[in-house]
């Protein structure tokens, strides 16, 4: 067992949401000042994944859960067989800002390498403790989510000057992701002859974990990458990848997952990648209020009527009065409030979840959906 005690906590801390509200707590990890979406999680556990999970970029993230950082950071340079990080989803953190009540002042755990507080200092992200995260889990159901400033730092904040700049910053819904989360470059694992390819809109590593699960060379591309070039590896399917902001703004990807669509390739989208080919089969999107992030959110599986424990961090979803008029059906619904889950097109080999079926973290219960892609390439 390792113990190690936080060494950037006790500064001064500030968040500010746009509806005008000033939280007091106290600054961990980088001092600085910080803008972008303010939105809650529910899970218990998992912030060295959900920290990295680049479909959180441009977020401040509130953890509902009331302790952080007890366990730690683990080895940031883990990798496996195939040399994608073990605890991480990708190689940088991906919030903005972090928010919770508080922060453990010493971290224990056999795999320990760091504490919360370190890591976070080492990235240059702020973080805030002793705030009353459950008021603002309150606020943001009953008013949706907003934009928000977090500042850190080692000497008195000036709270009017932060308001002015977070009245004139530009806000989450037209920021453009994917030149910051997509990789530049392809990317392969594996030596299989069989490959899936999967288009980076903001991938989990555990998502290339999963195709190479399964069995398959995993080739990770742009998420600007035509449809001709995806092609020409001759992949048996291809994966759209979960990722950051509104869908719509990922035009190029739409247009690739229309291809594929009408080229009857057998694809898979998660989440973002869902809502992308939602667009695709003539669905629409819009915001919700507050989104769903957790890990014990229930879908029901409705060829099955099996109810599953589903892990999820979206804030967009597929209109459900829109797939009437859609190439597709409707697959899962979301039993807390009847959002859609997922879509499975109603003549070709494309199938859709909103939700995460890499978990990562959360519940494997809907693993199988990778199994229900492989069925789908081996047709
Ligand atoms: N995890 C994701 O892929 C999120 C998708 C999208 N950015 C949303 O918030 O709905």
């Amino acid at each position: 067992m390792t113990t190690k005690k936080s060494k950037h906590a006790n500064k001064f801390g500030k968040l500010i949401l746009s509806d005008g509200t000033v939280l007091d707590g106290m600054g961990f990890g980088y001092s600085t000042t910080v803008f972008g979406e303010i939105v809650f999680n529910t899970g218990m556990v998992g912030y060295t994944e959900a920290l990295t999970d680049p479909s959180y970029n441009g977020q401040i993230l509130t953890l509902t859960y009331p302790l952080v950082g007890n366990y730690g950071i683990p080895d940031l340079d883990a990798v496996d067989e195939d040399g994608i990080s073990k605890f991480f989803e990708s190689d940088t953190m991906q919030i903005r800002g972090l928010v919770v009540h508080e922060l453990s002042q010493t971290a224990s755990h056999w795999n320990l390498k760091m504490t919360l507080d370190e890591w976070m200092y080492n990235e240059k992200v702020p973080g805030i403790s002793g705030i009353d995260t459950r008021a603002i889990t309150k606020k943001l159901t009953t008013s949706g989510v907003m934009m928000a400033a977090l500042v850190v730092s080692d000497e008195e904040i000036d709270v009017e000057k932060v308001k002015n700049e977070l009245a004139n910053i530009t806000t989450y819904n037209s920021e453009k992701f994917m030149d910051i989360v997509s990789t530049k470059e392809e990317k392969i694992y594996g030596d299989e002859n069989n490959s899936v390819v999967v288009i980076d809109t903001g991938a989990k590593n555990a998502i290339v974990r999963n195709i190479r699960e399964l069995g398959y060379k995993a080739i990770v591309v742009p998420w600007n990458t035509p449809f001709d070039k995806i092609m020409s590896y001759k992949p048996k399917g291809v994966v759209l990848s979960s990722g950051p902001g509104d869908p719509q703004n990922c035009p190029d990807t739409v247009d690739t997952a229309k291809k594929l669509i009408e080229n009857n390739i057998p694809t898979l989208g998660i989440c973002l990648g869902a809502q992308i080919i939602g667009i695709a089969g003539n669905t629409e999107t819009y915001k919700l209020k507050y989104g769903h992030r957790g890990q014990n959110k229930p879908c029901v599986n409705l060829e099955t009527n099996q109810v599953y424990v589903t892990s999820q961090n979206h804030g967009y979803g597929i209109k459900p009065e829109s797939l009437e008029k859609s190439d597709f059906k409707l697959w899962f619904a979301n039993a807390d409030d009847d959002t859609v889950e997922g879509i499975k097109h109603k003549t070709k080999n494309c199938i859709a979840v909103q939700f995460h079926p890499e978990a990562a973290p959360g519940p494997f219960d809907c693993k199988y959906v990778f199994d229900e892609l492989k069925k789908l390439m081996e047709k």
